[in-house]
């Protein structure tokens, strides 16, 4: 480059506190592609390293994305290595590397061959970004954070699970198609357990500040409990629907990644529900379990979780899913 460029007088050398954003996508399949391009679009970082086994796959995805250069608005490195040394530095590692649940496989035995998996990408990953913040997305999410956890050493703060924060998307989705208003302003939170447990905490919805129940009835919208039942069972049909129609899903957890990266890497302190060290609040006391609770995230990762009120069914829905992956957790032998 310097053929095209010369230099002026007395330039200074580059501030050395610029920071250089960086993240790493562990997985190049359908959820990390989606995550990648995604963060690549919204111009979240300088730097997205991509890992995966498979090497064609994975220097396929990278070169198709750099492709994409020149519609961009700033030049994002773009770098793939199955050799972990290319994750070095990273400010945030998304964990989406998982094998896929064979047809009639148990959950146990799927979640064995992922612990098997992270047992030797974890301590890698660790070892090369000691100071990063590890979100895992691979299933079964709560679980396999509390892996992540254990066998990084990380202090709890910086091991998340995106948890029911795809689930509390899809449900403020269809709150508000129900309700004929943006997504963006109705404040619902799924929390618990991810997937087909997970908890819709009615009584904390507002709509532009209003509790639902009050909005409701103010805008004459007839209403039953099972209404409400209705769309989070919803969010659950909607999972599965994705999934016989097209056979993954990819874009929905895409942009929910990236928008607790944005949160993460901006220090924005703004409040997602994702599956955090919950052992402590709401009676949790068993043992060291991740369930999905409203928690506060910054640059430091968790910076606090959310003192939300819980009915006593919710509360007690909470706690049965501690004592369901704790018993799991206990088969693991971490
Ligand atoms: N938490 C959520 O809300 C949510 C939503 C959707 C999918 N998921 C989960 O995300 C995971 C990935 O889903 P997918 O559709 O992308 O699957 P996929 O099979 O398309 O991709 C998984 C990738 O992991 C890679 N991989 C395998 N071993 C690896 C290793 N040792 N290191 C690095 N990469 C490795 C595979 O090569 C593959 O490319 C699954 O566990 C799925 O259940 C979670
Ligand atoms: O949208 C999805 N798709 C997945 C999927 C993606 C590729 S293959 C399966 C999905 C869809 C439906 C069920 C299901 N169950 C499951 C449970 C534990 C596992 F270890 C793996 C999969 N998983 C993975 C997943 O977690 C989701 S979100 C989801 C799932 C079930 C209920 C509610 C929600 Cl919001």
């Amino acid at each position: 480059s310097q053929a095209f460029f010369r230099p002026i007088h007395n330039t200074a050398p580059p501030s050395q506190t610029n920071r250089h954003a960086k993240i790493t996508v562990v997985g190049a399949g359908n959820v990390g592609m989606a995550i990648a391009q995604t963060v690549l679009t919204q111009d979240l970082v300088d730097e997205i390293a991509l890992v995966d086994p498979m090497a064609d796959k994975l220097r396929g995805e990278m070169l198709d994305l750099q492709h994409a250069a020149a519609f961009l608005p700033r030049t994002t490195i773009l770098s793939s290595s199955s050799d972990y040394a290319v994750t070095s530095g990273s400010d945030l590692i998304v964990v989406t590397a998982g094998a896929r649940q064979n047809p009639g496989e148990s959950r146990l035995n799927l979640l064995q061959r992922n612990v098997a998996l992270f047992r030797s990408i974890i301590p890698e990953l660790a070892k090369h970004s000691p100071d990063a913040i590890l979100m895992v997305v691979s299933n079964p999410v709560d679980i396999l954070t509390y892996v992540a956890w254990k066998i990084s050493g990380f202090p709890p703060n910086r091991v998340i699970g995106s948890g029911t924060n795809l689930d509390t998307s899809r449900f403020r989705f269809l709150l508000a198609d129900h309700l004929e208003v943006n997504a963006q302003d109705v404040q619902a939170y799924v929390v618990g357990e991810h997937g087909d447990s997970s908890v819709a905490l009615w009584s904390s919805i507002s709509v532009g500040g209003v509790p639902i129940l009050s909005f409701l009835e103010r805008q004459q919208i007839p209403y039953e409990e099972e209404m409400l039942e209705n769309i989070h069972k919803t969010v659950v049909e909607g999972a599965y629907e994705v999934i016989n129609l097209k056979g993954y899903t990819s874009w929905a957890i895409g942009y929910s990644v990236a928008s607790l990266a944005r949160t993460l890497l901006r220090d924005q302190r703004r409040i997602h529900p994702v599956s955090v060290l919950a052992r402590g609040f709401y009676g949790i006391e068993g043992g060291d379990v991740f369930l999905s609770l409203p928690a506060q995230l910054g640059h430091g990762g968790v910076v606090g979780v959310t003192n939300v009120h819980l009915t006593d069914e919710e509360m007690q829905k909470l706690r049965a899913s501690a004592e369901t992956l704790l018993e799991l957790q206990s088969q693991l032998g971490i």
